[in-house]
């Protein structure tokens, strides 16, 4: 008998794979050293979404931490193993070690360690890497002394503490920020780039910390955090600048990075900060285009676009090159959307490097003037696209109402390549948000018109 597909790590990526590998009558063995489904449904993704909802909606901690519970299946993947183990994939709990990688000719054998000390070692025809990532701490001097959270401690929390202190600028921060402030707490925010969402443009930065300081949140952006100190009542954090800022706990949130330090990997393997290197089957592949036989990876651990929907996109490319109907995945069109009020929606090249943008505001279109006479709202937020010099679209960043809805229209048409002439004589309903992406292709098309003048 052959040895089995080993998945190793259950997260997005995955247990998709697992999934499917198992549906299409393969068999499987899944290694996993926390819960099955990763972090996303019970730590992550689920409940950072559902305490936002909660927190959008007015709701009181502890409604809403009840509803993140119930949303998040109170940190339970009995019924998620359970779902795999009908399919009859074999779970292993423990922690997975690969002690050999699958050879061309021979399997790999992967180690697992269970809690209690027992191991066993199981062979592996081919192996599928999927173990995610982890928050890692800034290197504050006294900030291990003080009461931190990661990300994960804090979805699980009991406790609504009475001042939090956000360090970090990314999705986690800003989602973090808005939902305990909005919940009770008193937040500050410290980020140390120049503006909120470093990669995104810099005004979609500044319209979302506008937004933070609108619902009571200190937001300190382009500053360096010194050390932390003990005070009578709490915890201090020292800036560059000399301002301290107190608080009661610490929110870690200034990055993840792969998690395969221990796995066993060979270093040819690996890129920077440790991420797995892949082709675009997700074939692990060594720097100079050597290809591990048999050894796939995906999520997190690939450093490419650290999303669920991204994870499970490369999942479906590695069941697809396994079960004979291979295509290259493709991450063009891969959204990066932030769930605040307002949320944000980017996608494709925002850079602004070797390519021509153009900018709208929302407040300029139908649906602002309807809102702001129907419900006296005050309409912030706009859309910026990007395109290179043939006129393809290539990127956009869009932060306003419902921008986490109507910019999937911009990532497929960064995805199809679409170009100027196309995306300005499509149509457009009336009175809606999508109305915003037409000003800015028309000023780009008249640019260009100008340009073959
Ligand atoms: C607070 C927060 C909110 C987020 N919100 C969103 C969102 O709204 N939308 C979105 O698309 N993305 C979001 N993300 C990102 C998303 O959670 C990740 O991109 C996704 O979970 C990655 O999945 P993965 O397949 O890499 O596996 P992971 O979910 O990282 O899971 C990996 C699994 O592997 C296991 N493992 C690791 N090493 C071993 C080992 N040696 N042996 C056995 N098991 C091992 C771990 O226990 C873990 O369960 C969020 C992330 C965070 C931190
Ligand atoms: N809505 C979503 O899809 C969503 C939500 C949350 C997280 N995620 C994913 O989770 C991953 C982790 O997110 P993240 O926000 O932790 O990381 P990140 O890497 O996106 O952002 C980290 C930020 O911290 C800042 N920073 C770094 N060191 C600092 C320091 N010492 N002091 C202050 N600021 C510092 C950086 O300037 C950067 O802006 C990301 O890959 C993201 O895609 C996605």
């Amino acid at each position: 008998m052959s040895a089995p597909d080993v998945v190793l790590g259950s997260g997005s990526g995955g247990k998709m794979v697992a999934q499917q590998l198992a549906e299409a009558g393969r068999s499987v063995v899944l290694v996993e050293d926390g819960l099955v489904g990763g972090y996303c449904p019970y730590l992550a993704c689920v409940p950072a979404k559902s305490i936002l909802l909660s927190a959008h909606h007015g709701l009181s901690w502890v409604a809403a931490r009840a509803v993140r519970d119930d949303a998040a299946a109170h940190r339970d993947d009995a019924a998620a193993a359970q779902a795999l183990r009908d399919l009859g994939i074999r779970i292993l709990r423990g922690r997975g070690r690969v002690v050999a990688e699958p050879g061309t000719d021979a399997p790999g054998r992967i180690e697992v360690t269970f809690p209690d000390g027992g191991t066993e070692t199981v062979e592996a025809g081919l192996l599928v890497l999927g173990p995610g990532s982890h928050a890692v701490a800034p290197p504050v001097p006294g900030l291990d002394e003080a009461p931190t959270w990661t990300s994960e401690e804090a979805l699980a929390a009991d406790e609504l503490p009475g001042r939090v202190l956000v360090l970090g600028g990314g999705a986690v921060a800003v989602e973090s920020a808005q939902a305990l402030q909005r919940l009770g707490s008193r937040v500050t925010l410290v980020q140390r780039g120049e503006h909120l969402l470093s990669g995104e443009p810099a005004w979609v930065g500044e319209t979302l910390a506008g937004a933070l300081r609108a619902d009571g949140v200190e937001v300190h952006v382009g500053t360096t955090s010194e050390r932390v100190t003990r005070a009578a009542d709490g915890w201090e954090l020292h800036l560059a600048d000399g301002t301290r800022l107190g608080t009661d706990r610490f929110l870690l949130a200034t990055g993840r990075v792969p998690s395969t330090d221990g796995l066993g990997l060979d270093d040819r393997w690996l890129r920077e900060k440790g991420a797995v290197r892949v082709d675009a089957r997700c074939r692990v592949v060594a720097e100079d285009g050597e290809v591990a036989p048999e050894m796939f990876a995906v999520g997190d651990v690939t450093g490419i676009a650290t999303y669920t929907h991204a994870a499970n996109h490369q999942a479906r490319t590695v069941v697809g090159e396994i079960l004979g109907r291979g295509r290259d995945a493709d991450y063009s069109g891969v959204p990066r959307a932030v769930y605040t009020s307002p949320p944000v929606f980017c996608v494709g090249d925002t850079s602004g490097e070797g390519t021509r943008s153009a900018r709208f505001d929302l407040a300029d279109v139908e649906r602002a003037a309807l809102l702001e006479t129907s419900q006296g709202r005050t309409i912030v937020g706009g859309v910026e696209l990007f395109v290179d010099d043939a006129g393809v679209l290539v990127g956009a960043a869009a932060i306003g109402e419902e921008a986490d809805a109507w910019g999937a229209e911009l990532s497929l048409a960064v995805r199809a390549r679409l170009d100027l002439d196309l995306l300005t004589h499509h149509v457009r309903a009336f009175p809606t948000w999508s109305e915003a992406i037409l000003p800015p292709l028309e000023e780009l098309r008249g640019r260009t018109a100008d340009q073959a003048r």
